[in-house]
């Protein structure tokens, strides 16, 4: 599914206390971006540049205060059913087990026990965990928790997965298995991705395209397409020759933030 971003603008409101002269925040502003179906984009950034916030009004958690975001040709003004985020937390119900918390969105729908658990063990192989199904969260390390977090997030199959940087709280060799299990999940459901990380390496290794944004306000300052996006699912990346180059344009592009 398509996502067109127009014009959107996002204003954060604060009183600090009754009567005082509120304090506003544009998280961002008039950001225009439009993604095709089946795309995986990163939002890169420094910290306060905005990239939750667009990320949570794309899936209809954060009210939009101008313009406006198209999901598959319509409006996006409340939460759906056809977008699912995936938290840097996974979140997981600790008294249920792995097959029952994958379950979980399909037992909200009403879905009959036998289907939602046939299902559920179908999402549970492709993340590589059919193995765990009755083990209980606290059992799995933090990167097959995440994996659990993505099953429940795609049993669904929603056609737009939106990841608040998913990987942020795992280790860097945990990190990397994800990501290559990440690539290969979005190669077998076409599911449009956007991503947000604050790693060049992890934007430069999954995305079609990052959008890099800049704060205060918020806006798009520069995007990449990788010209090795082509060859990431098969090999890596890292060593393409225009790796390096890539990394440094990407690594400039964040020192001047910083800096300014
Ligand atoms: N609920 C809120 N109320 C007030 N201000 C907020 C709220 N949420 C975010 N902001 C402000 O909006 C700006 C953008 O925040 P946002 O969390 O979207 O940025 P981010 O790029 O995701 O940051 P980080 O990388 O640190 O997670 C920041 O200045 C933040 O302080």
């Amino acid at each position: 599914m398509s996502i067109s971003i127009q014009g959107v603008t996002k204003r954060y409101v604060r009183r600090v206390a009754p009567g005082s002269p509120p304090s506003v925040t544009t998280a961002l502003d008039d950001v225009d971006l439009d993604i095709e179906a089946g795309q995986f984009v990163s939002l890169l950034g420094p910290s306060g540049c905005g990239k939750t916030t667009l990320l949570r009004m794309i899936a209809g958690l954060v009210q939009i205060d101008e313009g406006r975001i198209m999901v598959g040709g319509k409006a996006v003004d409340s939460p759906r059913r056809d977008l699912c985020m995936v938290f840097q937390s996974p979140s997981l119900l600790p008294w249920r087990n792995v097959l029952d918390n994958v379950a979980f969105p399909l037992e909200l729908d009403g879905m009959p026990k036998a289907q939602r658990h046939q299902t559920a063990r179908q999402f549970l192989r492709l993340v590589g965990l059919d193995a765990f199904a009755e083990h209980l969260p606290h059992e799995l390390s933090g990167g097959m928790q995440q994996r659990v977090g993505i099953a429940r997030g795609l049993v669904r199959n929603p056609a737009v997965l939106l990841m608040d940087e998913p990987f942020g709280a795992l280790d860097a060799q945990t990190r990397e298995t994800l990501q290559a299990d990440l690539l290969r999940i979005w190669d077998q459901t076409k599911c449009t991705i956007v991503f947000v990380t604050h790693s060049i390496d992890e934007a430069l290794m999954l995305s079609d395209r990052i959008v890099v944004l800049k704060p205060r306000p918020g806006r798009i300052n520069r995007i990449i397409g990788p010209a090795f996006r082509a060859d990431r699912l098969h090999q890596d990346v890292r060593l393409h020759s225009a790796y390096a180059g890539e990394q440094a344009v990407l690594r400039e592009l964040l020192r001047e933030e910083v800096t300014a």
